[in-house]
């Protein structure tokens, strides 16, 4: 069952920053997602990165898989990996920098192969970074903190933003019925910030325990991008703000996506934020180190049932 959905549009234009804060703030507690306009990234970054993207992901398999996944979680993943089986495949990068980066191991596809790939991908890491900081202020502001919020308790280093490239393949085989593009997850999580190619198939359940869930289509607006709050930014606001359950289908029609995960500083300790609880609305979970939280979700995602990885 599924029906049509208007999100929210957030005009980063607008000159009204409070304005702005107070309409991010409603498209978080209502909606977990909103569009972004007027982000200031030019249609052209955009192309580019789908056209580099679409040469990696056409690659022979074997050349993909000498870029496989590592221990750091950067790295290639092919379709039926992980505990779903999904339809899509993906790559993993982050721009370097920050003051983990030593311990991120990027994996680049061989420059003679694909010259304009490292480049691309990492001005994109940088201009998509720009905006998400730039949300997260806002969020700040709208949660009644210092904009700065953020940046001052140390959320934010070059690696702890990691880009995940996503190809749908057209054709779905009759053994694949059933299978979905992405099945039904939250993100892990601060922020998502997504791209995607004018190919439908996004979805989200507003009310996860609903029966029957219902699924509501997310529309691709020309030039924006789809942000949604993940689950470590519900935690931190004690669920004033949804980490909404999403979906992708596999229609047999090629998408190609990129989504920005920002999440938070590995020792960052996210700790229910003031203006989220009160003596009548107490925190609703304790203290977390925001890595204990990605590494206890990245392990669930991607080890078997028998405890073995299944990239
Ligand atoms: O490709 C999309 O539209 C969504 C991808 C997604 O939900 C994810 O990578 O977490
Ligand atoms: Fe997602």
């Amino acid at each position: 069952m599924s029906r049509d959905l208007v999100l929210p549009i957030i005009d980063l234009a607008s000159p009204d920053r409070d304005s702005i804060a107070q309409s991010i703030r409603q498209a978080c507690v209502e909606y977990g997602f909103f569009y972004v306009i007027n982000h200031g990234i030019p249609k052209g970054v955009f192309q580019k990165v789908f056209e580099e993207s679409k040469k990696f992901f056409a690659l022979p398999l074997e050349e993909k898989l000498k870029l496989k996944i590592n221990d750091t979680y950067r790295g290639y993943t092919p379709s039926y990996s992980g505990n779903d089986e999904d339809l899509k495949e993906s790559f993993y990068l982050s721009s370097g920098g920050g003051s983990n980066s030593e311990t991120i191991i990027n994996q680049w596809p061989p420059e003679e192969t694909l010259p304009l790939w490292r480049v691309t991908m990492e001005s994109y890491c940088h201009d998509i970074l720009t905006v998400g900081k730039r949300l997260s202020s806002l969020i700040a502001l709208s949660l009644n903190l210092d904009d700065q919020y953020f940046e001052k308790v140390g959320a934010f280093v070059d690696s702890s933003a990691v880009l995940r490239l996503l190809h749908y393949p057209d054709e779905v085989s009759a053994s694949d019925a059933g299978k979905y593009g992405v099945s039904p997850h939250s993100d892990f999580g601060m922020l998502t910030l997504l791209a995607i190619n004018g190919v439908p198939g996004l979805q989200i359940c507003r009310e996860k325990d609903k029966c029957p869930q219902l699924w509501e289509d997310v529309h691709h607006v020309d030039g924006s991008l789809i942000v949604n709050i993940g689950d470590l930014l519900e935690r931190w606001t004690n669920c004033v703000f949804r980490s909404t359950l999403h979906r992708v289908l596999a229609i047999g029609k090629e998408r190609y996506s990129v989504a920005l995960f920002l999440d938070a500083n590995a020792d960052c300790l996210i700790e229910c934020l003031e203006s989220c609880c009160s003596e009548t609305c107490p925190p609703r979970f304790p203290p977390i180190r925001s890595g204990d939280h990605l590494r206890e979700r990245l392990q669930a995602t991607f080890l078997n049932k028998t405890g073995k990885q299944t990239y």
